[in-house]
């Protein structure tokens, strides 16, 4: 993987003003080095599947859909720079072996494992008529692509219903404030953003009064990213410490809460970053709703509940050092540290579950969600 300093932050905007951290065209792809951000904008070079590993690992990239994506796009660039003599048997084997390594990089967000599935999928469907190689990657390679520009508009559709239930939901108020954690934008998936989408949309509907986002410790995607989109597209927005949001509850300042998923269980118990459970719980003690935004590949309907969720655990470094471990030492020496990656929000603190397809409520009753049955509706 190759560092390419690019000097302006005009560097991680499109043409259409939209910030942009998967920068691909066939045969090239770079990433936004978002451990960086916000005072760097570095792209760095990905040429195959064990630099999009390490760029995943290493947090170069992040997100649940972003991660899915770059995972897919980086074997999509391997196989088409590289020269390839063996028969389509030989391809598919290539491709299902790298994908099978791709899936190991994180293992909480389902949207990876997802992809790789499909992906595998279409890779044993197209050999089985396939007698080039090169019909076998043209085939990898487009669906790759497919699932690129797919983002962007399952977003968009999470920021439209989102936006529409949130002013039907709360029609009293003229304007609403919105609490949200983490880094769900444009820097978490292909653009636009899931529950950070649902804010954009709240503010180009006139209807947002102020976003407030978390710092989102250790990691800081919070301050470091959520609030360089914020301000990036002048959207009213106040920075708080993970410690301040049930005083913030507390004051009245906050009308609605809206997160990401990393994977959401059959019954809606939802992995999120670590620190989602804190704001749900606080939500719920004063009676605020809260809302998980995500698509459909966020959803892992072989689970039943939250409790199978395996929770990436992460270096001690990122707690024992500022700045997410890339800094100086800031905690005691030999000191033991638990650093989980996400934290799991059980179903019933969880208000509704915003999708591309449309929100999925619980009967007044229930605690759980009916997720398979609202997906075969939506069919
Ligand atoms: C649209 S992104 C949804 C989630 O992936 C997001 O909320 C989150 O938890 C990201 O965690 P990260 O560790 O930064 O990959």
């Amino acid at each position: 993987m190759s560092a390419e300093a690019n000097g302006s932050s005009a560097a991680a905007t499109t043409a259409g003003g939209s910030l942009q951290s998967i920068c691909y065209e066939r045969g090239s792809l770079r990433l936004l080095d978002q451990r960086k951000l916000p005072l760097e904008t570095v792209y760095l070079d990905v040429k195959d599947s064990t630099d999009g590993w390490t760029a995943i690992r290493d947090m170069v990239v992040r997100g649940a859909p972003a991660i899915a994506i770059a995972a897919a796009l980086s074997l999509a660039v391997e196989v088409s720079n590289r020269d390839f003599n063996g028969t389509s048997e030989d391809a598919s084997s290539l491709l299902i072996k790298k994908l099978e390594y791709l899936v190991s990089s994180r293992p909480t967000a389902v949207n990876l494992s997802d992809a790789v599935e499909k992906l595998r999928s279409l890779v044993l469907k197209t050999v089985e008529t396939a007698t080039e190689a090169k019909t076998v990657f043209q085939a990898y390679i487009d669906a790759a692509e497919t699932m690129l520009i797919d983002d962007v508009a399952s977003n968009k559709a999470i920021g439209f219903h989102g936006a529409k239930h949130l002013r039907s939901n709360l029609e009293d108020l003229e304007k609403i404030s919105v609490l949200t954690h983490c880094n769900t934008g444009s820097l978490a998936t292909a653009g636009y953003g899931t529950a950070l989408g649902v804010i954009r949309a709240l503010q180009s509907e006139g209807f947002l009064e102020e976003a407030f986002c978390t710092e989102t410790r250790p990691f800081n995607q919070g301050s470091r990213l959520t609030a360089f989109e914020l301000v990036h597209d002048r959207i009213p927005a106040t920075l708080i410490a993970d410690s301040a949001v049930a005083a913030l509850m507390k004051a009245g300042r906050v009308n609605a809460v809206i997160v990401g998923a990393d994977r959401i269980a059959a019954n809606g118990d939802t992995a999120n970053k670590i620190g989602t459970y804190n704001v749900a719980l606080s939500a719920f003690h004063h009676g605020i709703q809260f809302y998980v935004a995500a698509p459909i590949t966020s959803i892992d309907l072989s689970i039943s509940s939250g409790e199978q969720i395996v929770i990436e655990e992460r270096s001690a470094k990122e707690l024992l050092h500022s700045d997410g471990g890339r800094g100086k030492q800031v905690a005691a020496s030999g000191i033991s540290v638990w650093n989980p990656a996400f934290d799991v929000t059980p179903a019933r603190l969880i208000t509704a579950i915003i999708t591309e397809k449309g929100v999925i409520i619980k009967k007044a009753s229930d605690e759980a969600f009916d997720i398979k049955g609202f997906i075969e509706n939506a069919k």
